[in-house]
């Protein structure tokens, strides 16, 4: 697939962004001193914005003029001519020259009265193009007065790189898959150095909370190879690569990102990926396990099988459904279509536009607003479902040994696929993950008793640890990739397409007249139907969800009900029967390597399926289960990780939080004939202790594996203490989307019991105080007041990191998926 052209980098900014990071490497501060320090340049940037706003409610010195002309010929000397011809003499002008869209100024003036008699004056003046128009306000305007000057530099640099206009609602694209024109290789450099920092904040955490008497052979070793990379930093190597001290590397990157991006559902971070991958090379981070690479997601183009769309006004004010193009908390309430975006796919793309049209041409009902909390419409949600999937082993020992079925690989794509390829590997030998073994070779025990008894091998670990952390690159230009497959997986099209359709029933319209109200939905539901039938969409699955809070984030047992009055072809209008044959069985199936899965509309599954499959195929090497061990798949969704298991083990126990989740993964269990699973609905944090009480016990299991798939969040804290004291458990996986708490979670998991607690506020010689408060504030242990203290009277022994992998799951947005495994 040919790759969208790169964006041109800001070299100078980077270049700055890296004497930054090395500055701060230089001077040695911990993670928690940086982040206290860029606390408090926050707290006074806050403090002068609140009094430069107070000043401008006083009157202030500073107008904002809008609606001035733009283009080459028109700049701030322009703006100066036109103020001075109207007897104007001003004090200072900001003005955008750089951006010749730009049609807004600040200008100051030397007094309050001044300003004040420029504005009388403005207000009425005759514009400087004939037949236009300005408005005038006091004070700075918001685009100027947010930015600090080096980020408005900065901006303007980036903006005059990439040719695109400064302080503008982003594109759809910019919203939600804001990393569309990074090259694909590039994205995975940067998401793979971020994965670095994150396991080098792992490090820095389990060290700044551990007494050095305590601290484990594990920490040890990557302390040592710190303090080598230290020396190389002093030893003056100002070009080259930076070194990390012996508190280990940095935490996953706080603040905003430059790279664009407002984001949006999908946009997230939006750092660039030169940034990130910069700020690693230039850390040669301590990091806490070798990172053994990054895998790419085998589809690139199109491949969300889960589309939600909001429902609201694009910007000619005509309804749209699509993606809000950044976010509502910065203002931006404009929706645009989805088309352009890189991860939507086509069915999906088709089904958004068919609402759109129907909305704006025949409904009598208003989109949602959700600022007076009027209007019906709200949101879209389409779901598809294959029976095809993408085998990420070998695909001829993975038949075999599996006996799967020829129907599921019945895709000539798949056949021609060289699995390896799909394996993205830096040029760091030691680095590179080992191939899978051959068919033959597969059940080669990665994992055995000996393994389980056996002390921590720490030569290994540390060698390959520093294999992965030394990935040879000059600062600024990032890892170099070996290999990126670009061969493509074209996205099968869907055999079960599931709409939800979520509106508000406050409507003031629909509450008045119920009629109308199940009128329109059937009427969309025909729009829907009719273009799914034109572009050859199985649409097998509608369903009304309705939902009054504020934002069209609905609690999970929001009520979903069928189209009302909508009859199936052949049944008698106006029965339950019709109603239900038409609104389809209220769920879809999707096929995950061997498996199938029955999906619920509002049950967690994962987007991308071929890349799902590849981690999958990952947590369950890692997991090395055996016939007798039970395995726990915690926060298990419709049950995938462990039914994908169950074969291998005693038994499966799953939990998750969304009773329509568990449900589906008790059916997914018979639908596999799987007869050794049980799934527990509740919170992990409510239901844990009781299923390890009852299951972990028995003398059946030799031994307890825990998977963890938790949302962003993170896992509770006395979920981490439920699996710490249960003494069975010697493996753990986590899998993690999200970096920052993959940091405070494995942290607290390999934190000695005698620290977790105790150690709170330590950190030697310097503030300690603060720099605990910053811990006990982000991991949560020991926290004071009248919280609950989770970690206290512990006798555990804590769990090592041992390996981990980054996977992409989410191609052009910042997200990224990590597998961690965890021993004691
Ligand atoms: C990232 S998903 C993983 C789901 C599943 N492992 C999969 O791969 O499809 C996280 C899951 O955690 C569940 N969840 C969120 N909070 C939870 C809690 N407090 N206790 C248990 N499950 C929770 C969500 O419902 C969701 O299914």
């Amino acid at each position: 697939m040919a790759e969208a052209s790169a964006p041109p980098i800001a070299v100078s900014a980077l270049r700055r962004e890296l004497d930054f990071v090395k500055s701060l490497l230089k001077s040695g501060r911990s993670i928690e001193e940086m982040v206290a320090a860029a606390n408090a340049a926050a707290r006074v940037a806050s403090r002068a914005s609140f009094e430069a706003k107070t000043a401008t409610q006083k009157g202030g010195t500073e107008l904002t003029i809008r609606g001035l002309p733009t283009g080459p010929d028109w700049d701030w000397r322009g703006l100066k001519r036109w103020l001075q011809s109207r007897g104007l003499g001003q004090r200072a002008i900001k003005y955008s020259d750089k951006d010749p869209e730009s049609s807004v100024a600040v200008v100051r003036f030397n007094t309050e009265s001044e300003c004040k008699a420029a504005a009388d004056m403005l207000v009425t003046a005759e514009p400087p193009v004939r037949g236009s128009s300005i408005t005038v306000e006091s004070g700075i305007a918001a685009e100027y007065a947010s930015k600090s000057k080096k980020r408005q530099r900065d901006d303007d640099e980036e903006g005059a790189g990439r040719g695109a206009k400064a302080a503008r609602i982003p594109d759809v694209c910019e919203a939600v898959c804001p990393w569309h024109k990074v090259p694909y290789g590039q994205q995975l450099t940067d998401k793979h150095a971020r994965i670095v920092l994150a396991l080098a904040g792992v490090t820095d955490a389990v060290n700044h909370r551990t007494r050095p008497a305590n601290r484990p052979e594990w920490l040890r070793a990557v302390l040592a190879r710190g303090q080598t990379a230290l020396s190389t930093l002093s030893g003056g190597d100002g070009g080259g690569r930076g070194g990390r001290g012996g508190r280990g590397g940095r935490g996953g990157r706080g603040g905003a990102g430059r790279h664009g991006g407002a984001g949006g559902r999908d946009g997230g971070r939006s750092d660039t990926p030169a940034d990130t991958a910069a700020a690693a090379a230039a850390a040669a981070p301590a990091v806490c396990c070798p990172l053994l690479g990054i895998l790419r997601s085998p589809l690139l183009e199109r491949y969300r099988n889960k589309s939600e769309f909001t429902t609201g006004l694009d910007e000619h004010e005509k309804p749209m459904v699509g993606f809000l193009r950044g976010a509502f908390q910065d203002g931006i309430t404009c929706v645009a279509s989805p088309e352009p975006t890189r991860h939507t796919s086509l069915a999906a793309v088709t089904l958004a536009a068919a609402a759109t049209t129907y909305i704006r041409e025949q409904s009598a009902f208003a989109v949602y607003d959700k600022r007076n909390k009027e209007g019906y419409w709200r949101l879209l949600l389409v779901r598809e479902g294959s029976r095809k999937t993408f085998l990420p082993v070998p695909l001829a020992a993975s038949a075999a040994a599996a006996g799967a079925a020829p129907t599921s690989l019945d895709s000539p794509a798949f056949a021609a696929l060289d699995p390896f390829t799909y394996l993205v590997t830096f040029d760091t030998p030691a680095a590179v993950p080992a191939p899978p073994a051959p068919a033959g070779a597969a059940a080669a025990p990665e994992y055995d008793e000996g393994d389980l008894k056996s002390d921590v091998d720490m030569k290994e670990a540390a060698g390959a640890a520093a294999a992965a952390a030394s990935c040879g690159v000059e600062a600024g230009k990032g890892l170099p990739v070996v290999e990126v497959c670009e061969a493509e997986l074209r996205q099968p099209a869907p055999d079960e397409v599931l709409v939800m359709v979520q509106v508000n029933p406050n409507y003031t319209h629909a509450l008045a007249d119920a009629d109308a109200a199940a009128r329109e939905l059937r009427q969309l539901t025909a729009a829907l139907r009719a273009a799914a039938t034109a572009a050859g969409l199985p649409l097998t699955t509608v369903r009304v969800q309705l939902h009054t809070g504020v934002s069209n984030a609905a609690p999970f047992d929001a009520p979903l009900v069928e189209v009302p009055g909508e009859a199936a072809p052949g049944e008698a209008a106006g029965t339950a029967e019709a109603v239900a044959a038409a609104a389809g069985p209220g769920f879809i199936h999707d096929a995950l390597c061997e498996l199938k899965f029955r999906i619920s509309p509002t049950a967690f599954f994962q987007v991308n399926s071929p890349a799902t499959c590849v981690l999958y195929k990952l947590v369950g090497d890692w997991a090395a289960a055996r016939p007798k061990t039970l395995l726990l798949d915690i926060c298990c969704g419709t049950g995938t990780i462990g039914l994908m298991l169950a074969s291998k083990v005693a038994k499966v126990v799953g939990v998750d939080n969304v009773e329509s989740a568990v449900e589906d993964a008790r059916v997914n269990a018979a639908l596999n004939g799987i007869g050794n699973a049980e799934f527990v609905a509740g919170k992990a944090e409510d239901a844990l202790q009781s299923i390890l009480d009852l299951h972990a016990a028995n003398d059946a299991y030799e031994d307890v594996v825990a998977v963890c798939d938790p949302p962003r969040a993170g896992l509770h804290k006395s979920v981490l203490r439920a699996l710490l004291d249960c003494a069975k458990i010697r493996r753990l996986v986590f899998v993690s989307c999200n970096p920052d708490n993959l940091i405070s979670n494995v942290a607290l998991l390999c934190v000695p019991p005698q620290d977790v607690d105790g150690g709170r506020g330590r950190r030697g010689g310097d503030t300690a105080g603060s720099s605990g408060a910053s811990y006990r504030s982000q991991y949560g242990a020991g926290g004071g007041g009248a919280k609950p203290d989770y970690f206290a009277n512990g006798s555990w022994v804590p769990f090592r990191p041992v390996k981990a992998t980054a996977l992409d799951l989410f191609p052009h947005t910042a997200h990224v998926e990590t597998v961690m495994l965890l021993e004691r």
